[in-house]
């Protein structure tokens, strides 16, 4: 039996526009990701009799094949013709649930990146990410972490200088947003601001973070926030405690702000807390840190 393990990180969307349809329902997206401190724990065992097994610690997700980290091990296996030899997978789960954080895919990817070491198979970053792309759109960007332009529907991925360290509280409502219902209403939405991707990027290779958080800009957010009425109040919550800019995460319902002192990301992040009990005090993550 060989065991190893790994951090499997959130992300945020520092920047997110949406350029395009395909005929197979995906979208052409244009947008900056960035990887978080936050993060679950995934261990994955190998040798351990004959079948996968999964189970999800602090989360009743669903342990059987719907779950994104089982998909990924029944992948792994077939794309690289390893015979099964029982694979055990054990999720420490702590980032929410359907939140616009990559929780499903960040775990899946953990769990391409361990099966790669344990069964030696030396796929490699590219391959892999080639693999995780069949799981969804966000699992290469996992699998390679810290702060990308991310392109295509999401895998044309450009490694963008690291951001600056800034403190992130996040703050996601209890509200159940669906993804592709977020995608398809975005198809008659009229946009009326789009991020300024050149001028992130930009403002990123500057190391400039008051810049960074004024080019904050989500094309999801008046979507998301037309149905849910909390994305625009926690945002207005997070820039009235001193946030340098707060916006929805990807399909929402999250929301996180940038905050130059941590005093002040403490406060926000009591003040939010107290009503919504999944808040936290978080950062920027560099490739290097999310690395496994
Ligand atoms: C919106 C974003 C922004 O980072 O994040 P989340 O809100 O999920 O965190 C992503 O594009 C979500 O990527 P991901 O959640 O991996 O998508 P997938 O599982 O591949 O696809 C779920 C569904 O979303 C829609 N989809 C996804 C990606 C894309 N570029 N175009 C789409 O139209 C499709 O309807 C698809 O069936
Ligand atoms: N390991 C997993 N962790 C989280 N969600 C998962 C996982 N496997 C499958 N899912 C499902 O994926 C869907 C999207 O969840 P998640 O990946 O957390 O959010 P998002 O796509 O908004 O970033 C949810 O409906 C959830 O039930």
């Amino acid at each position: 039996m060989k065991q190893a393990t790994a951090e499997a990180h959130a992300k945020i969307n520092l920047t997110l526009d949406v350029t395009g349809k395909r005929s197979n329902g995906y979208h052409d997206v244009c947008m900056v990701m960035q990887s978080i401190g936050l993060h679950d724990m995934v261990t994955a065992c190998v040798g351990t009799g004959s079948c996968i097994r999964l189970s999800v610690e602090g989360s009743d997700l669903p342990a059987d094949n719907s779950n994104l980290a089982y998909r990924a091990a029944e992948l792994f296996l077939s794309e690289t013709g390893t015979p099964c030899d029982g694979i055990s997978i054990v999720i420490e789960k702590n980032i929410p649930v359907a939140a616009g954080l990559a929780g499903g895919s960040t775990d899946a990817a953990a769990v391409l990146v361990l099966l790669d070491e344990l069964y030696d198979t030396h796929l490699g970053e590219k391959k892999l990410m080639e693999i995780g792309l069949k799981l969804g759109a966000d699992v290469p960007f996992c699998i390679s972490g810290g702060t990308m332009l991310a392109e295509g529907i999401g895998e044309v991925l450009t490694r963008l200088p690291d951001v600056p360290q800034t403190h992130v509280v996040l703050c996601k409502p209890p509200i159940a947003v669906s993804t592709p219902a977020i995608y398809r209403a975005i198809d008659s939405a009229e946009i009326a601001e789009r991020p300024d991707t050149q001028a992130m990027c930009a403002a990123i290779a500057a190391g400039d973070c008051f810049r960074v958080a004024q080019l904050l800009c989500n094309v999801m957010q008046p979507v998301t926030a037309g149905m849910h009425p909390e994305v625009e109040a926690i945002c207005g919550t997070l820039r009235s405690c001193g946030a340098m800019g707060a916006i929805m995460s990807g399909s929402g319902p999250s929301n996180f702000g940038l905050f130059e002192k941590p005093e002040e990301a403490q406060a926000a992040c009591d003040t939010l807390a107290a009503q919504y009990p999944e808040t936290y005090l978080t950062n920027f993550c560099t490739a290097a840190q999310v690395k496994r």
